[in-house]
């Protein structure tokens, strides 16, 4: 497979499914500063050949406008005639997909994933349990302990995305980068989509369940907190 031999009514969807989730995320303001990038593979997966169609890099990303996507192939290099440049965190999304054959990558950043991520950076994993929104990954066990992958926030790129294959978890649709955001995909942008709204929640529920244990006083035995 070509990149000229996928069919230019296929990409053009792909395009429009991008914009509408930029413009639901941009809504949650989860572009704030420019942050934050979205990719979308057009065609079948090879892991040799495949590409993809990513965010410019260093645009607002709460605005719509002709010039808002690129397509790539599987090393991040640019197969069209633009002037614009692939978002600068391509080489993750490259990453990502030649690891798991998916089908969309989400990345945000979030003052709940970059404080949770801050938290349990040291650990390298945030852990969660109990929280429903476990099953959005489809982990249906009950009361499943997960581990969410945290790696550290490197200013090259490359040194963070050689890292990605050594946390990927296969049941974990996720990787948080410390201080910086979260990337997560799935095998299509209804899946990425919702795998990234469980993640946020699960982060939200983190922080305030830490922040109310170390404010209220536990219950004691008579059901009064002291
Ligand atoms: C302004 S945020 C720093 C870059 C970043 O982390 C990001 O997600 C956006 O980069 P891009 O090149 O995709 O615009
Ligand atoms: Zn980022």
């Amino acid at each position: 497979m070509t990149f000229a031999s996928i069919s230019l009514e296929h990409k053009q969807q792909v395009l429009d499914e991008l914009r509408v989730i930029k413009q639901q995320f941009a809504a949650k303001n989860w572009f704030p500063g420019t942050s934050g990038n979205l990719s979308m593979r057009v065609g079948d997966f090879d892991p040799e050949k495949f590409y993809f169609a990513i965010t410019a890099s260093g645009k607002d990303k709460s605005l719509s406008t002709p010039e808002d996507f690129l397509f790539v192939d599987r090393s991040g290099l640019v197969v069209e005639t633009t002037s614009l440049k692939p978002s600068a965190e391509t080489l993750i999304h490259c990453e990502i997909y030649r690891m798991t054959g998916c089908g969309a990558v989400f990345h945000v950043h979030t003052v709940f994933n970059n404080v949770i991520s801050e938290w349990f950076g040291d650990q390298g994993a945030v852990p969660a349990q109990g929280i429903e929104l476990i099953k959005a990954f489809n982990i249906w066990e009950e009361n499943a302990p997960v581990s969410i992958p945290v790696l550290p926030n490197f200013a090259h790129i490359p040194s963070i995305a050689e890292l990605v294959p050594d946390v990927l978890d296969e049941r974990i649709p996720g990787i948080l980068l410390r201080g910086h955001g979260i990337y997560a995909w799935g095998k299509n942008a209804f899946e990425a989509k919702k795998h990234l709204e469980a993640f946020e929640f699960i982060f939200e529920y983190l922080y305030h369940s830490m922040l109310l244990k170390n404010s209220v006083p536990p219950v004691n035995a008579d059901g009064r907190r002291s």
